[in-house]
C-alpha cells in the first residue's frame, strides 16, 4: 500500500476474479468466492494451487529417478492403495502417476491431487487472519500445501527489504531449502493465513513430488472443527524490534523468533529484572500501523494450546470458505515448494521506537567496555600490551565466527527450521570450534583485564597499590 493510500474494501470486480492493477502489486481474488461483507481488513493476493517458478523452470523428473513402490491393493478396498506400508510414503515421496502399481486409486498423491482438509478463514484479535479446521482432522493428516512463488534466497532477501519499504506487516516468505524460498506474499494458497503458535497443533513437512520438494501443513494431533490451525514458525530474528507473540500458549516464548540465534545473542545479557523481558513493554501491532524488522520463519513444531478466546469469527455468510475456492487438481504438476523461513519486517513508528528506548531499555553496546579505555588507565606497559593482544584475538575470533556464519548460514538455518535435514557434521564441527574459540577469547580478554586492573597501578595521580581498591577496579569495568 502506498503511503497515504487508504485501505479499501474489495469491490465486486475484485471478487469476480478480475485482475486489478495496483500501484505496487497486482492482486487477484480467486474466482467463485462469494461477495464478502464486513471485512475489517482487505485480503489481496493471487490464489495459487501449486507453486509458481519465477526464476527457474520446474525440474523434470528423470525416469531413472522414479521410485516405484510394490503396493498391491484390494479392489474391494481401494482406500488401502499406497497407505502407511507404501515404500514411497516412508520416504515422504509421492508416487508418480503412470508408474504406481495402484494406478488411479493410489492414495499417495495428495499434493498432486490437492487432497486438502476443509478449512475456513477467520479474523483473529491482533494476529490478522487465521485459518481454522472446518471438519474433523486426524493426527498426521495432510491439511494443505504452502504454495507461493519459488524464488532464490537472494531474491527473498531483496523482496523482504522491498516489503519493509512498502510497509507490509505480515511475513509470508519461508525458506524451502538452503538456496530457495517460497514467497506467498502476493501469490499463495490458504496456508499463507496459518498463524504461529509456540504450542502448535500442526507442523510443516517436506515431501518430494515429481522430483521437486514441496511443503505441506500436517496435523500433529486430532483437531476438531472450529479449532484454529497453527504451526511453529521458528522465526529467525535478525534485528530490530522484538515482536510479541500472541499465540496464547502457556509455553509461549513471548516474542516471535525468541528461540532464534540472532534473538538469543541480542538478549543474552538481559538480566532477570530487565523490563525488556516483560512482553507487556513490547507494543502490539495492529493492521493499521507501520512497523520494522526482518525475521524468518521456519517449519518446526512443539505442542500447543490454542486460545479460543481471541477468535473473532465472521458471520457464516461473511466467511471465505476455502471449499468455494476453485482448486484445480494437479494432474501432472511438476511444481515444488516448501516453507520454512518467513522474512518479516515490522516497521515500528519512530514515535514508538523512542518510547521503547526510554527508561530502562538499554542498548547492549552500552554494557560493552572499551578495552582501549581500560588500557589508557593502566600504567604498566606489559599489562596494556597483554590486554590489547587478547582484544585482537577476541576480535579475530568474532569476525571469524561471523564470516563462518555467513558462509554456512543457509545450512544452519535450514537445520534450525526443519528437523528433517541435518547440517553436515563437518559444518557443525567448524561452527562449534569457532564458537568455542570466540568464547575462550572473550574469557581470556576479560580475565586479563580483571587481572591487570586488580594487580597493576593506574595512571591517575591518585595511584593506589594493586588490590587496594578493588571496588574502584570494578567501577572501571562498568562505569564508563
Ligand atoms: C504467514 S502470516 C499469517 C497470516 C496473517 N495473520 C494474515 O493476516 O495474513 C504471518 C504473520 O501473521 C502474524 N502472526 C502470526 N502468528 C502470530 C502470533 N502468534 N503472534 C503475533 N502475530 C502473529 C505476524 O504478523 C506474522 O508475520
Amino acid at each position: 500500500m502506498e503511503p497515504g493510500e487508504e485501505r479499501r474494501r474489495p469491490s465486486d470486480s475484485d471478487l469476480s476474479g478480475d485482475v486489478k492493477s495496483h500501484p505496487t502489486i497486482r492482486f487477484i481474488f480467486p474466482s467463485k468466492i462469494p461477495k464478502v461483507e464486513n471485512f475489517d481488513r482487505e485480503i489481496r493476493y493471487i490464489h495459487l494451487s501449486q507453486n509458481e517458478f519465477s526464476y527457474r523452470k520446474h525440474k523434470k523428473q528423470k525416469e531413472e529417478d522414479i521410485v516405484i513402490c510394490e503396493c498391491k491393493y484390494n479392489p474391494s478396498d481401494p482406500e488401502s492403495a499406497c497407505g502407511d506400508g507404501c515404500l514411497n510414503v516412508h520416504t515422504n515421496t509421492e508416487c508418480t502417476p503412470g508408474y504406481c502399481p495402484c494406478g488411479e486409486v493410489c492414495k499417495n498423491q495428495k499434493f498432486q491431487k490437492c487432497e486438502y482438509a476443509k478449512t475456513k478463514l477467520f479474523s483473529t484479535n491482533g494476529r490478522g487472519w487465521g485459518l481454522l479446521a472446518d471438519e474433523e482432522i486426524k493426527a498426521g493428516q495432510f491439511i494443505i500445501e504452502y504454495c507461493g512463488e519459488v524464488i532464490s534466497w537472494k531474491e527473498a532477501k531483496r523482496r523482504a527489504q522491498a516489503y519493509e519499504t512498502q510497509g507490509l506487516r505480515d511475513a509470508y516468505i519461508i525458506s524451502l531449502n538452503a538456496s530457495e524460498s517460497i514467497d506467498a506474499t502476493g501469490k499463495g494458497s490458504l496456508a499463507r493465513f496459518i498463524n504461529h503458535s509456540c504450542h502448535p497443533n500442526c507442523e510443516t513437512r517436506k515431501w518430494t513430488v515429481l522430483g521437486e520438494i514441496r511443503v505441506g501443513i500436517f496435523a500433529k494431533q486430532d483437531i476438531s472443527v472450529g479449532t484454529e490451525l497453527a504451526y511453529d514458525y521458528n522465526f529467525e530474528w535478525y534485528g530490530g524490534a522484538k515482536v510479541r507473540c500472541l499465540c496464547g500458549a502457556a509455553s509461549c516464548s513471548g516474542f516471535l523468533g525468541a528461540k532464534s540465534r540472532g534473538f538469543q545473542e541480542d538478549t543474552y545479557l538481559w538480566e532477570d529484572d530487565d523490563d525488556r523481558y516483560s512482553v507487556e513493554k513490547i507494543p502490539l501491532y495492529d493492521s493499521a500501523e507501520d512497523e520494522i524488522f526482518l525475521h524468518t520463519v521456519s517449519s518446526s513444531s512443539s505442542k500447543i494450546e490454542i486460545g479460543s478466546g481471541d477468535k473473532d469469527m465472521m458471520d457464516a455468510d461473511d466467511k471465505i470458505d476455502s471449499t468455494l475456492i476453485n482448486i484445480d487438481p494437479l494432474a501432472s504438476v511438476v511444481a515444488n515448494g516448501l516453507a520454512s523461513t518467513v522474512c518479516r519486517k515490522y516497521p515500528l513508528p519512530k514515535k514508538k521506537l523512542k518510547q521503547l528506548n526510554k527508561g530502562k531499555a538499554k542498548n547492549l553496546n552500552q554494557r560493552e567496555f572499551n578495552a582501549n579505555y581500560v588500557v589508557s588507565l593502566l600504567e604498566a606497559k606489559e599489562a596494556q600490551q597483554e590486554i590489547l593482544v587478547y582484544e585482537e584475538i577476541k576480535n579475530d575470533a568474532s569476525s571469524n565466527l561471523e564470516s563462518l556464519y555467513n558462509e554456512i548460514r543457509p545450512a544452519i538455518e535450514e537445520h534450525e527450521r526443519d528437523t528433517q535435514d541435518n547440517v553436515p557434521t563437518s559444518v557443525a564441527e567448524k561452527w562449534i570450534d569457532a564458537s568455542c574459540l570466540k568464547l575462550k577469547s572473550e574469557f581470556d580478554l576479560y580475565f586479563s583485564i580483571i587481572k591487570n586492573v586488580v594487580c597493576t597501578t593506574k595512571k591517575s595521580g591518585d595511584i593506589k597499590q594493586p588490590g587496594s581498591d578493588l571496588d574502584n577496579g570494578v567501577m572501571l569495568l562498568t562505569n564508563q
